[in-house]
């Protein structure tokens, strides 16, 4: 399968924050943006696999700066690294100040999704290449993560997961 580049994945959703979408301090609910972050994610991974993809983990997201209402934001998508069936896809979330125009991050968050069959059984998906100096750090540190996400899954013993004991060996 031809390999395919972060870039090819590349998903931008921008849209508002409108009231019914916001907390009772008027801004943006954790759930509406998990909820969009899912939205794009599906769709960066379905274009690096070209298959159907289901979510199969939220490995890591932090709301580190509130939203507030009537906020333009934007979600960023990239399949970081592909394994055999699954994804990892990192986001990073944007908000648009409405008098400067400019961005300032408000958020990261990874996902991973599995490219599957019309039965829901996981199938091969392309390799990745990246090509920033920044897509070649994700793409290092996603096996390590994978791991994590397997052992508190209980899907894999702590003792497997190589790439994260030489991190704690190693430093
Ligand atoms: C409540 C909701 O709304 S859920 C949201 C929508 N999502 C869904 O409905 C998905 C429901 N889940 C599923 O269909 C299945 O559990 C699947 C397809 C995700 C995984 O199926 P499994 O039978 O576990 O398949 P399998 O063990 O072969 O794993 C498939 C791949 O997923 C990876 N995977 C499975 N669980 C996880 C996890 N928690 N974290 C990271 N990777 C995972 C595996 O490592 C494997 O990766 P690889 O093929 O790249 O090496």
């Amino acid at each position: 399968m031809q390999a395919r580049t972060p870039e090819d994945s590349k998903t931008t959703l921008t849209d508002l924050v409108l009231p019914s979408e916001t907390n009772p301090l008027n801004n943006l609910f954790g759930g509406e943006l998990l909820a969009r972050m899912d939205r794009a994610a599906s769709i960066a991974a379905r274009r690096h696999s070209r298959r159907i993809v289901v979510t199969a983990s939220v490995n890591h997201v932090a709301f580190n700066k509130a939203v507030p209402l009537g906020s333009v934001v934007t979600v960023e998508a990239k399949v970081s690294r592909a394994f055999k069936s699954s994804m990892e896809i990192y986001m990073d979330v944007w908000v648009e100040d409405r008098e400067s125009g400019e961005r300032s991050k408000a958020n990261e968050a990874i996902y991973t999704f599995v490219a599957v069959d019309e039965t829901g059984t996981p199938v091969a998906i392309p390799p990745l290449e990246p090509e920033t100096e920044l897509e070649k750090k994700r793409y290092e540190a996603a096996l390590r993560r994978k791991q994590l996400s397997l052992v508190l899954a209980g899907k894999m013993k702590p003792s497997e997961a190589t790439e994260l004991k030489a991190l704690f060996v190693n430093s």
